[in-house]
């Protein structure tokens, strides 16, 4: 099918933000992984067909174990991650055999079924998409001094999410071109975009947080409680 589309969600970062003992994709939310509650959304999704998921070493027993244990049959693999995003990236997309890739960060689990939707599509009349939010404050830019440097004009700023779509090819090619040049991203659209790959925005909600700090904990807690309400 030429239109098939695999997912590699990479969960093998530490949180050291979070700060706590346990990594922060593996605290219970309603008594589940967060992990867990990420892939249940590209579990069920029609447009997904493989998912990939990248983790830490000494982590791939427990993912394998809750991946039978929820029935997440469409996890094709589970494999170790590198010391970057970046590199545990690339690492999912080896193992990838279809035609696009969704890349998402396993500590995103709010992520709507609607959205992975409207990426999808837009990837495809686009070429690439990536999920995104306007900023909601003023930005500055600052020096190393705290000098103030310039206010950007908000109303071309956005804070970008995932997931971020792409064509494996060409996403493969951006992922080599950036090794090549030594190039460290904080996403995969920086990857694409010095290749030359036009990516385009898909207006996503500001719900889609990346759980990174404590208090984004507050707020997925009370997320998948008012969820669980809402189902009674
Ligand atoms: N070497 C790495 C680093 C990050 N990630 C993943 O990339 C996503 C986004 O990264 P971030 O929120 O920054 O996670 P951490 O690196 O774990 O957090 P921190 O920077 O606070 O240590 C997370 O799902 C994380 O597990 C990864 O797979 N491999
Ligand atoms: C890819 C990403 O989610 C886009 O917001 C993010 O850049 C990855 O995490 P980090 O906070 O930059 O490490």
């Amino acid at each position: 099918m030429s239109n098939s589309v695999g997912v590699v969600i990479v969960a093998a970062g530490r949180g050291t933000r979070m700060g706590t003992a346990e990594s922060k994709q593996y605290l219970l939310l309603q008594g589940k992984p967060i992990i867990v509650h990420t892939l249940e959304v590209f579990q069920r999704h029609k447009r997904i067909s493989e998912i990939v998921l990248v983790t830490g070493e000494e982590d791939v027993h427990r993912c394998k174990q809750w991946v039978q244990a929820y029935k997440l049959d469409k996890v094709a693999a589970v494999i170790t991650g590198g010391a970057q995003r970046q590199h545990s990236v690339r690492r999912g997309l080896d193992e990838l055999n279809t035609h696009w890739v969704m890349v998402h960060d396993g500590v995103r689990p709010f992520v709507q079924d609607s959205e992975i939707e409207a990426c999808y599509e837009r990837a495809q009349s686009a070429g690439a998409s990536v999920l995104a939010v306007p900023v909601k404050d003023t930005i500055k830019q600052v020096d190393s001094e705290g000098k103030v440097l310039s206010t950007p004009d908000r109303r071309s700023l956005w804070a970008i999410q995932t997931p971020q779509t792409f064509r494996l090819s060409d996403l493969l090619s951006a992922y080599e071109e950036a090794e090549r040049d030594g190039f460290l991203g904080t996403d995969d659209s920086s990857l694409a975009e010095r290749s030359g790959i036009t990516v385009s925005v898909v207006e996503g909600s500001y719900k889609n947080i990346k759980i990174t700090t404590p208090e984004d904990l507050d707020f997925a807690e009370f997320t998948v409680r008012s969820r669980g309400e809402e189902h009674r």
